[in-house]
């Protein structure tokens, strides 16, 4: 039997074009600013796969010209003081964009604490006054996740309009504004989740596919449509027998490479766009406040 393979989105490739772009933004701007962008992350606990991402973030800062603040705290850290710290950043004008890495320990509201955020600081776009902005489909900081998604779509010049998308998973932080802008792009969009009946035949309409639920191998090769763009956003990290440990998505990948005409890796595909989004957000946020 002949087998085909799908072509890759290459998430890596766009982030380094990306950083390139912001780099160049940064050099010409920098010296009438009078000050390079600021990005504060704020991390609770020592959550090792955050920890790696944090890292990510400031590596990626350090290559474009964003100054990054880290800012981590121990688990016992009562809300009141992470509050401080919040309406502190908010007043910095050395800072353009405040990231609060999820998820939180259990004893601390997170939500609550988004709210907190300066909306034009809310380099995520988690507050409800940029979530509310997608909704109308007016401009705003927008989740990094999702814009990563669409900026990579768009890349690969891939058309959406009349499309029927799926989105596996509803979180606020991906599945929710992933729909949405699908939506905003004139796609007709289905979000599916853990009590939705019969995935599969959900999932086999589906001309684009986004996976974000976070469960390995929940997508298999029969549940994909022949043709169809698949993105997998999950980030599962995975230890074999002999303790070594490797990161996976939500798809079956080497199976569905032979079904789908596109397909994002893991890892590779949809992380490094969320960074390069974030970093982003960041400058735009840099730019508005310095009115540029
Ligand atoms: N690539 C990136 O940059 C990036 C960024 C953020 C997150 N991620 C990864 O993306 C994944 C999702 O992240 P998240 O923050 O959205 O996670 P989350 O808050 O845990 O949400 C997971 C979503 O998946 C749904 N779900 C769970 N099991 C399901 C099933 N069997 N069938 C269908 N839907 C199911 C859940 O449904 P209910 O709502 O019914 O519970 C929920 O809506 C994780 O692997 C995470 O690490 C990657
Ligand atoms: N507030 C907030 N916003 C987020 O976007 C966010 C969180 N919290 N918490 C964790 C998740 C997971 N996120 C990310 C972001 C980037 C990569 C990333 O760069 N992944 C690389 C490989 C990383 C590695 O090797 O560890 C990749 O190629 O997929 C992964 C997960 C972002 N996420």
């Amino acid at each position: 039997m002949e087998t085909t393979t799908a072509k890759l989105l290459d998430g890596k490739a766009l982030a380094e074009k990306i950083y390139k772009e912001l780099a160049a933004t940064i050099a010409e701007l920098k010296p009438k600013i009078g000050r390079p962008p600021g990005l504060a992350v704020l991390m609770v606990g020592d959550n090792p796969a955050s920890a790696a991402y944090v890292r990510n973030k400031e590596k990626a800062c350090a290559k474009v010209g964003i100054t990054s603040f880290g800012k981590y705290f121990p688990t016992d850290i009562t809300f009141t003081e992470l509050e401080a710290v919040i309406a502190q950043l908010n007043q910095d004008e050395q800072v353009d964009g405040i990231l609060v890495q999820l998820p939180f320990p259990g004893h601390l509201d997170s939500i609550a604490l988004l709210h907190q955020i300066e909306p034009d600081k809310d380099v995520d776009g988690l507050h409800p006054v940029n979530l509310g902005r997608l909704v109308r489909s007016e401009t705003g900081l927008r989740s990094c996740t999702p814009a990563g998604v669409m900026r990579l779509l768009e890349e690969y010049k891939i058309p959406l309009e009349g499309k029927q998308a799926v989105v596996v998973g509803r979180s606020i932080l991906v599945g929710k504004p992933m729909a949405l802008m699908l939506l905003e792009a004139n796609a007709t969009v289905t979000i599916a989740h853990s009590r939705s009946q019969d995935l599969k035949t959900i999932t086999q309409n589906a001309d684009i596919l986004i996976a974000a639920a976070g469960l390995p191998g929940l997508i298999t090769a029969d549940m994909v449509k022949p043709g169809a763009v698949v993105v997998d956003v999950g980030i599962n990290r995975l230890t074999d027998s002999s303790g070594k440990s490797r990161l996976v998505g939500d798809i079956d990948f080497a199976a569905t490479a032979r079904v789908a005409e596109y397909l994002t890796p893991v890892p590779g595909g949809i992380g490094p766009m969320t960074v390069a989004m974030l970093l982003q957000n960041t400058v735009s946020s840099y730019l508005q406040a310095t009115n540029h």
